[in-house]
């Protein structure tokens, strides 16, 4: 139109700042947390003035490709998302790659898992600018809160040679439901998730019977993240059949799960976060039935818009959605729930490993992500709704230089106690 002027906000400077907070010893099918657990906080400032803010992985090769996006960012409109993806796509050298998990088990798009936290930050730098909350800019909240899930773990009482964590061990049913119940008295949680792939499967039946004894109205899941073979994966769904409200990853890939899926004839709803991890999975998962639930995660799915694209495509081809995480700050539980609130098939409790960090261990201001009756309100501040508490950056920050980590190795680490120790894939 002639004589219109559009204003933009570009790009004017990012910081990366990697961060390092305390984490349990969580055992998995890969072997064990290590010490601390490693993230990045992105900071995008803009020509107003204004600050957003992103979170992602801590480990170095991530570090590297989140850096090399920085000067295909400077001068980019916070608000045209199409550009900041293009720029991204720039650094990586405009070629489609795939990169491994944190557990190096799942293969993601690099690319996606790179765009995640600007694209986080750009909404947050577009809410502060427009006064609006990012479930706004996502089409609007149809929630006022996000129910999360209790996320129990096989752990050990301590880090070895370390101090008690003040959770006690639990490596066995009664560890589980004694665990269970205390972040249930203590976040309210309505639904229970188990990580499996720790002990024998019967071992873990017996665990979520417990958990069904004790709690018998609460929905229960478990994950043994690809532990079993498709045969025993069929004999626990079946098992469980009416227990579980889903199973995720018995076995691992899509044909795997389709083998699963096949056999059980729609007696236990399967999910995924690690088969259906890239939009390209989705065809043939699809296609083969393999999956009838992905779990969504916006650090690898490209950032919450597109994440709600997954969202779309589930609802067409009828398939669940509920949401994964990794260990994560508040800046990501800000962006998880802001999400899950603006996408309307998300109706799963999501999954958190929140209640495993300490209360004095974030990077945003405490007060506004509470836990209630197990969900959070959904913040109804400027942008992603969190103040960043820059002394505690700093002390994070201060943590990850001296923690000496610099990528996540759950094997290795489990190697030091367990010599011999083999990841279970695929194993019983
Ligand atoms: O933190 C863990 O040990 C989990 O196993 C995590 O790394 C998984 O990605 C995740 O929670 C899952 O649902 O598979
Ligand atoms: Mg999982």
């Amino acid at each position: 139109m002639p004589g219109s002027t559009r204003s933009t906000s570009p790009v004017l400077d990012v910081t990366i700042t990697p961060v390092a907070f305390h984490d349990p010893a969580l055992l998995n099918n890969v072997g064990v947390h290590e010490p601390f657990a490693l993230r990045s906080v992105v900071e995008v400032r803009t020509g107003d003035g204004v600050v957003g803010l992103g979170e992602s992985y801590g480990d170095t090769e991530h570090l590297q490709r989140l850096h090399r996006a920085v000067p295909h960012l400077l001068g980019v409109d916070v608000f045209d998302l199409h550009a900041v993806g293009r720029a991204v796509a720039a650094s990586l050298g405009g070629a489609a790659s795939r990169a491994g998990d944190l557990l190096g088990q799942v293969v993601q798009d690099a690319a996606d898992r790179v765009l995640s936290p600007f694209e986080v930050a750009c909404l947050d730098a577009q809410g502060k600018l427009t006064g609006r909350p990012v479930s706004d800019l996502l089409g609007g909240a149809v929630r006022d809160e996000v129910a999360y899930s209790a996320y129990a773990f096989y752990k050990w009482a301590a880090h070895p040679g370390g101090e008690e964590d003040g959770w006690g061990a639990a490596l066995d049913p009664a560890g589980i439901v004694t665990q269970v119940r205390r972040m249930v008295d203590e976040h309210g949680f309505t639904a229970v998730k188990l990580k499996g792939g720790v002990f024998p499967p019967q071992e873990e039946v017996e665990a979520v019977r417990a958990l069904r004894a004790e709690f018998p109205d609460l929905p229960l899941r478990l994950d043994p993240n690809g532990a079993w073979t498709p045969d025993t994966s069929v004999r626990v769904a079946e098992e469980l059949d009416g227990v579980l409200e889903y199973l995720e990853d018995p076995t691992p890939g899509i044909p795997g799960m389709a083998e699963v899926s096949r056999r059980l004839e729609g007696r236990m709803p399967l999910a995924t976060n690690m088969c259906v991890v890239a939009f390209e999975d989705l065809p043939p998962a699809v296609a083969q039935d393999a999956v009838q639930v992905v779990l969504s995660d916006h650090h690898y799915w490209g950032g919450l818009r597109r994440t709600q694209d997954l969202g779309r495509i589930c609802e067409v081809f009828g398939l669940g959605l509920s949401m994964h995480s990794n260990s994560h700050l508040g800046i990501s539980l800000a962006a998880m729930t802001h999400l899950a609130a603006a996408t309307p098939n998300l109706d799963y409790a999501c999954d958190t490993h929140w209640p495993w960090k300490r209360a004095d261990e974030d990077v945003v201001v405490p007060g506004v992500l509470e836990f209630s009756g197990g969900a959070v309100r959904v913040p109804t501040g400027p942008g992603l709704g969190v103040e960043l508490d820059r002394d505690a950056l700093a002390r994070l920050h201060e943590q990850f230089e001296r923690c000496g980590l610099r990528a996540r190795d759950d094997t290795t680490y489990m190697r030091t106690v367990d010599p011999g120790f083999v990841p279970h894939r695929a194993a019983w």
